[in-house]
């Protein structure tokens, strides 16, 4: 079905729901003898797997994936490429009380209103246990993307009121060597440690808590894009809008651009001293329009901000309705992120890398 599936020439579709068998990912389009590193897939759901932390959910899944076609003797043969990852610790008992009672601000009454139906097991399908699927899938995406010399990179950049000045992104290596020394933090992101001190605050008193994630893709040539509709940061929006939680997306100067001058907004063009990449004949003294002009890449770092709701199940007594539309009373059971925000980092990066490696795709196709 349609809702399943992303993007144009490198598309993927992702099938699964939290508490069934397994979960998993096709992806059609990736060109064929690209080096398929499965260490770094693994890697990369290792990041985002729960289970990790206290302050993540507590399920424990080992997110080990399992390529099924499409790659032969370690490299891509441009057939669909499928990978199947197992749910393995569902408990779905702990979640019979949500059966026929609706958590607020979660999906429980919209799946209902649409299909009449829902797997009430933990959030089902739509649990953002999906969004593995989508990381194995934006692995692959970034295995084609670093062929080309571009990286995919972020980090939380706030959670709540507190906000993190962005670690330097000029060297990618560097930056992933910092990460991995983080990973004794066990939440496998770079996350400040008065934010990890705030959520576990927050989590003590069953409630949750919201934050961003800041994404940099560096080295990605000037031209990728479409003009109109599929502009290259309508594509982008539509990725992060697309991931659980998500509340606003912004490149560049966002929001913050309506309250300056045009004096003060405009990037100023200089001569670039070593092009990157094709086409990338120029930088900016400033990068407020994030990377992307007129929906074009413009060669200089893509920047854009993503913001997370807080999580919806919380473990307070709650006003609701059930099935009947009667009025109920919730509290939340069975295990739970109290801030999406740490897991949500690999996320993030694999819809950018899925949308910069389709619109690399488009490119290549839109001329001789
Ligand atoms: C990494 C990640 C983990 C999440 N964990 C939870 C969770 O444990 N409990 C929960 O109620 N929502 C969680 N969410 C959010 C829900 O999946 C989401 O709120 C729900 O699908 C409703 O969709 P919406 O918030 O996008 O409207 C998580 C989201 C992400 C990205
Ligand atoms: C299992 C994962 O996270 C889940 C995301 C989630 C939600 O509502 O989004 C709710 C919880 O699970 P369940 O679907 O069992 O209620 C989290 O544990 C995962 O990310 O792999």
């Amino acid at each position: 079905m349609a809702g399943n599936t992303f993007g144009q020439l490198f598309r993927i579709s992702t099938f699964g729901e939290s508490h069934g068998e397994a979960i998993g990912v096709i992806i059609d389009g990736c060109p064929a003898q690209l080096d398929i590193d499965l260490e770094f897939i693994q890697t990369e759901l290792d990041r985002r797997k729960p289970g990790q932390s206290k302050i993540t959910t507590q399920r424990k899944e080992s997110d080990t994936v399992k390529i099924l076609s499409g790659v032969f003797e370690g490299k891509t043969t441009g057939t669909p490429i499928a990978m199947l990852i197992p749910n393995e610790d569902q408990r779905s008992k702990d979640y019979s009380h949500n059966t026929d009672v609706f958590r607020p601000s979660h999906a429980d009454y919209t799946y209902y209103a649409k299909y009449g139906i829902r797997d009430h097991r933990g959030g089902g399908r739509s649990s953002a246990r999906e969004t593995a699927a989508r990381v194995a899938a934006g692995a692959v995406a970034k295995l084609l993307l670093k062929s080309q010399g571009i990286d995919v990179i972020s980090h939380v950049s706030s959670v709540g009121k507190i906000n993190a000045p962005a670690p330097d992104f000029s060297n990618a290596d560097r930056f992933i060597e910092e990460r991995e020394k983080n990973i004794v933090r066990c939440v496998n992101q770079y996350v400040a440690e008065e934010m990890i001190t705030r959520i576990d605050e927050v989590r003590k008193q069953g409630d949750t808590i919201g934050g961003k994630v800041t994404c940099y893709i560096n080295n990605c040539p000037a031209g990728l894009g479409e003009p109109v509709f599929d502009k290259l940061h309508a594509d982008l929006g539509k990725a992060m809008l697309s991931i659980n939680a998500v509340h606003g997306f912004e490149y560049g100067s966002g929001f913050a651009g309506s309250e300056m001058l045009g004096s003060e907004h405009n990037d100023s063009p200089i001569p670039h001293p070593s092009p990157v990449g094709k086409g990338a004949l120029i930088q900016t003294l400033t990068n407020n329009a994030g990377g992307i002009l007129g929906g074009i890449s413009n060669g200089m770092p893509i920047e854009f901000t993503v913001a997370f709701k807080p999580v919806a199940t919380i473990m307070h007594n709650q006003q609701t309705i059930n099935a009947k539309g009667e009025a109920a009373e919730i509290s939340g059971k069975g295990r739970h992120d109290p801030c999406v925000v740490p897991r949500a980092v690999p996320i993030v990066e694999a819809m950018a890398a899925l949308v910069i490696a389709d619109h690399l795709l488009r490119h290549r196709a839109s001329k001789l």
